[in-house]
């Protein structure tokens, strides 16, 4: 299966490069950055501390998707928007890990999703996904006495907020408690703020140092917590599941995914 990676540079773009020489049955076809990037023309093996590959990083997506079974696509949201459109074109699958896409953005993904398979998810460890499940049920469980905030810290170089995760974990409280997401999240609070909404959902945004991603989904009601949290220790479980999800969406009939579909939850 010939994988690319773009965004090949970055910290993910890297943990992903490393998973997929790792992985039997994946074969590297090529990385890409953008254009005026320090790391165009180094080698891609040896970007990641590993023996020469023979293949220089190129700012040339269009190839990449045409010379790639599948893609995978940790960037930022305009370059998704730009890669989506690759992978329709090329029929490449695309699997897609970026954060922080605006609605516009995702109805991008799933125009593309018309013409290739197409694996969107905010978080790629298996830890995350089976939390999802767990805070939708528990959400269903608890009565509307309960009130549900969603924490969560990144590293000090995280660009969007809340992050991708906690913004599924609070739509997986959301779909428990049979309500939209966005008729009920509070994600900023500031000043006289007024007491708590009843039924609302909130997020709390941590920045700091190099805290891969913590988040935890807290049901709060008087004199009683349960707080459910997942802690990321190293980027390689996000790597390892993107390409799982990869080698599981080539060859797949178009449509848009997520991680239930790729693991089968
Ligand atoms: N779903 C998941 O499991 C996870 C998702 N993420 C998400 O992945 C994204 C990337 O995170 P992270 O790796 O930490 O960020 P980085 O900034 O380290 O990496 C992004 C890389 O993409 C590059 N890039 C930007 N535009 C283009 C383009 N047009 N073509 C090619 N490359 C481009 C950047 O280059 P430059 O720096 O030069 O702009 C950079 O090297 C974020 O949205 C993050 O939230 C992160 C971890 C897990
Ligand atoms: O930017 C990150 O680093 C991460 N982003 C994802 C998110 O926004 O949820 C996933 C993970 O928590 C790391």
């Amino acid at each position: 299966m010939r994988v690319g990676i773009v965004g090949c540079g970055g910290r993910m773009g890297q943990m992903l490069l490393r998973e997929v020489l790792a992985t039997p049955g994946a074969t590297l076809s090529g990385g890409t950055e953008r254009p005026g990037s320090p790391s165009l023309g180094r080698d891609l093996g040896t970007l990641v501390g590993a023996d020469p590959l023979g293949v220089a990083v190129t700012d040339d997506p269009a190839a990449l998707f045409r010379d790639s079974d599948v893609v995978i696509d940790f960037t930022s949201p305009a370059a998704t928007v730009a890669h989506a459109g690759l992978a329709a074109e090329h029929g490449t699958a695309l699997v897609v890990g970026t954060t922080g896409l605006s609605a516009a953005d995702s109805a991008v993904l799933a125009q593309a999703a018309a013409k290739t398979p197409v694996v969107v998810a905010a978080n790629f460890s298996l830890g995350v996904n089976l939390l999802l499940g767990l805070v939708e049920k528990v959400a269903a469980t608890l009565g509307p006495d309960w009130d549900i905030e969603v924490l969560e810290m990144h590293h000090r170089h995280k660009v969007d907020a809340p992050s991708g995760t906690a913004l599924a974990l609070g739509k997986a409280a959301a779909a428990g408690r049979g309500v939209e997401l966005d008729a009920v999240k509070d994600t900023v609070r500031d000043g006289h703020t007024g007491a708590r909404v009843p039924g609302h959902i909130g997020f709390a945004t941590l920045r700091g140092g190099d805290v891969v991603g913590d988040h935890t989904v807290m049901f709060a009601t008087e004199a009683e917590r349960v707080e459910l949290t997942h802690k990321a220790g190293d980027r390689r479980i996000f790597a390892r599941g993107a390409v799982r999800a990869a080698l599981w969406a080539a060859g797949k009939p178009a449509g848009l995914y997520g991680m239930k579909d790729v693991l089968g939850l």
